[in-house]
This record gives C-alpha cells, structure tokens and sequence, in this order.
C-alpha cells in the first residue's frame, strides 16, 4: 500500500489510549449506540451531520470484523495509488476532520461502521456508491472476541462466554450486529448501494473483485483481475499487515476463515444465535442474502 502513516499513527494513538483503559470504562453511548472513547467523541458524532458527501466519494459500510479492510485493500488496488490522508473510519478521530476532508482529492474512501439511519444525510442526496459488506454473525463475534482478547493495549474480556453475553446484549463496541444488520435491510438494493458478503469473497475472490470493480466504475482484464485476487488473499494482506496496520495487523488478520465459531460457541450458545437470528432477520431480503443456514 501507498503511504499510510497517517493511518498507523491514528491507530497506535488509539491503542496508546486504550493501555489507560479498563473494560468497564471503554464505551460512552451516543444515541443509544455505545462506542469505544478510545476512537470516537461525541464531539465528532455532532459535527458529522457536517459532513459534505460526493458523488464520487466510495463508503465500505459493514458491522465491525465483517472484513472492512479487506474491502478496503481491495478498493486501494483498483484505484492504484491511493494514499489515505489520514484514518479512513468516518465516525473516527476529531471533530474537525470533516473541515479537512474538504480539502481531500477524489476519489474519498470512507469506511464506517454506523448504521444506515446514522449516515450522514449528505452521503444519500449526493448518491456516493456504498459497499454494504456483511460477515455470518458467528464469525463476527469470534473474530471480535479474539480482537479483544489477543491485542495486548485492548482491554480484555475475562472469557468467551462473557463476550458473548455482551455481544447478544449489544453491549460491545458499535453495538449490536443484528440493530445494525436490520438498519441496513432495506436499503441494499439501491442503485448505490452493493451487498457484499464475505463468506462468497472468500468462496470466489476473483468474481468479488470483478464485481465490485464493476460497481466502482472500473473494468478490469482478466489478467488485472488476476493480479489483484493474488494480492488479497488472506496470506498476502496478513504478510503485509504491520508495514500497512501498524503493531495491530497481525491481530487485525487473525485467522481469515469460514467456520471459526464451531472452535467456541456452545451449543446454547448456538441456538441462543439462531433463535436471535430468526426473530430478526429470518423472512428478510438480508437474511437471505446471508446464506445462514450455509454457514451458521
Ligand atoms: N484477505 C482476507 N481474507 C479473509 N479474511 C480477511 C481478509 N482480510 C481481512 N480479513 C478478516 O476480516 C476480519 C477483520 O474485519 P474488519 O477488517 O472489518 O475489522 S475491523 O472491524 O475494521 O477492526 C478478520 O477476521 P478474523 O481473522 O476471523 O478475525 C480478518 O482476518
């Protein structure tokens, strides 16, 4: 990747952060949605309706360990010398990085985790293409749990099935996956808006690539395509992460996989996830697009 150092020193600026932090004292809630103080600010929340969108500016939205920065390394190979002028995360950093932003050359790459009805109004009027990308809610949570539990400065959880408890409740960092999934539901068949689902990136890397290149704008050979499915590979983003993700990035890519969840959910803890699943998404164009049965 290009120069990302404003992006590093943003992330170990928040692990720095987080070495102070205790568990008990890592969220502040804003609009009934908690959020960790080592990355977001009220402040920042309220000057965010402040935001000017463009139509040409590319958000990847997606729930947290739902595979953001892969889609985000992938958007980084397709607009080739991409530099990030500073932490890509929309909701994160101070609260006058949206006055920056105005200074930022096209195309914008804007990572988010908020749900639909938090984004800036801007972003809609303004028609910026959005990748909704989506990870099997099992998955997520073990990714998240091991997030927590693996990086030294981030404060810990004292066991999975703690972790898990908080997860269902919400009560974790963006809050909770199936609030965020049902705010998205709706709104995935936009002419703007592309679902992404990780489980069929990591089933067809080639194809994924192909279509979100071609939702972009950006038509590649066969070869280019080639080129780029090498490069984003588990291994190859995993080999590259401390030079592009700091201290973090070989805990960022932990282990990549479909499947992961059988290594630690119980089976209460199993069908506890279903019958949540059920009542929130089952019936819903989101719930199949999922493919959940396939994967949970
Ligand atoms: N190339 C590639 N192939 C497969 N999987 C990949 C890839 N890149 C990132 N990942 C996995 O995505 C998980 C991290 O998700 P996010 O980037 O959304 O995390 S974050 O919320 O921004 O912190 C995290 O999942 P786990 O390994 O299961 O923890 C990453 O490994």
């Amino acid at each position: 990747m290009a120069d990302k150092s404003k992006f590093i020193e943003y992330i170990d600026e928040a692990l720095e952060k987080s070495k102070e932090t205790a568990l008990s004292r890592l969220f502040f809630t804003y609009q009934g949605i908690p959020y960790p103080i080592t990355m977001c600010t009220s402040e920042t929340f309220q000057a965010l309706d402040t935001f000017e969108a463009r139509h040409d500016d590319i958000v990847l939205a997606s729930y947290p360990k739902c595979g953001s920065n892969w889609i985000l390394h992938i958007v980084h190979e397709l607009i080739f010398a991409y530099e990030y002028p500073e932490f890509p995360v929309l909701e994160c950093g101070d609260s006058d990085k949206y006055q920056r932003m105005k200074g930022f050359p096209s195309p914008r790459i804007l990572a988010t985790h908020l749900h639909y009805d938090k984004l800036p109004g801007s972003i809609f009027k303004n028609k910026a293409k959005i990748l909704v990308i989506f990870r099997n809610p099992k998955d997520t949570a073990v990714s998240f749990f091991h997030f927590h539990n693996d990086v030294p400065d981030i404060p810990s959880y004292c066991s999975w099935d703690e972790f898990f408890r908080q997860f269902m409740k919400g009560q974790v960092s963006w809050g909770s996956y199936f609030d965020f999934a049902i705010s998205w539901n709706k709104h995935l068949d936009g002419d703007n808006v592309k679902f992404v689902l990780y489980e069929d990136l990591k089933e067809n890397l080639a194809v994924g690539i192909k279509q979100i290149a071609e939702f972009l704008g950006f038509f590649l050979t066969g070869e280019q395509i080639q080129t780029i499915s090498v490069q984003s590979t588990f291994q190859a983003v995993r080999a590259k992460s401390q030079d592009t993700h700091g201290a973090v990035g070989p805990f960022l890519f932990c282990k990549g996989e479909v499947g992961d969840w059988k290594n630690l959910f119980s089976e209460t803890q199993n069908q506890e996830m279903d019958e949540k699943f059920k009542e929130c998404l089952a019936g819903t164009p989101l719930g199949a697009k999922l493919k959940y049965e396939s994967y949970c």
